[in-house]
């Protein structure tokens, strides 16, 4: 298990580091047009499983938003603190 800030530090790691096999570096080079899709893509899954799945589900849809954001953050090159300053 892992928080948000963990994830964006591992994801930022792999960023840097670029590992063989890794499916964030191959979305973070497939480009911000991809990475928005994907978001888009999650947010819809989020949103049908709020409607029509159970908890676990739900939550599992919702980590995936999450991942997707974090990969178009890391794209863009926003930092945490980036969108920290607006909550
Ligand atoms: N939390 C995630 C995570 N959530 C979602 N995903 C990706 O999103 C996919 C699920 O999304 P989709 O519903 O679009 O499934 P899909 O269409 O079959 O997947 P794609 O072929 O489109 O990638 C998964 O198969 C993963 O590829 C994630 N990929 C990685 N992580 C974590 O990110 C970290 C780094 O991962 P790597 O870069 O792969 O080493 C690790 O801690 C991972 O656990």
């Amino acid at each position: 298990m892992k928080t948000f800030d963990e994830l964006f530090a591992e994801l930022s790691d792999r960023a840097r580091t670029r590992p063989e096999g890794s499916g964030t570096v191959a979305a973070l080079d497939a480009g911000v047009h991809a990475q928005g899709k994907k978001v888009l893509e999650e947010a819809g899954e989020v949103w049908i499983a709020a409607e029509h799945e159970d908890d676990e589900h739900l939550a599992e849809e919702v980590s995936q938003l999450l991942y997707r954001v974090q990969v178009l953050m890391i794209g863009r090159g926003l930092t945490l603190d980036d969108v920290y300053r607006y909550l």
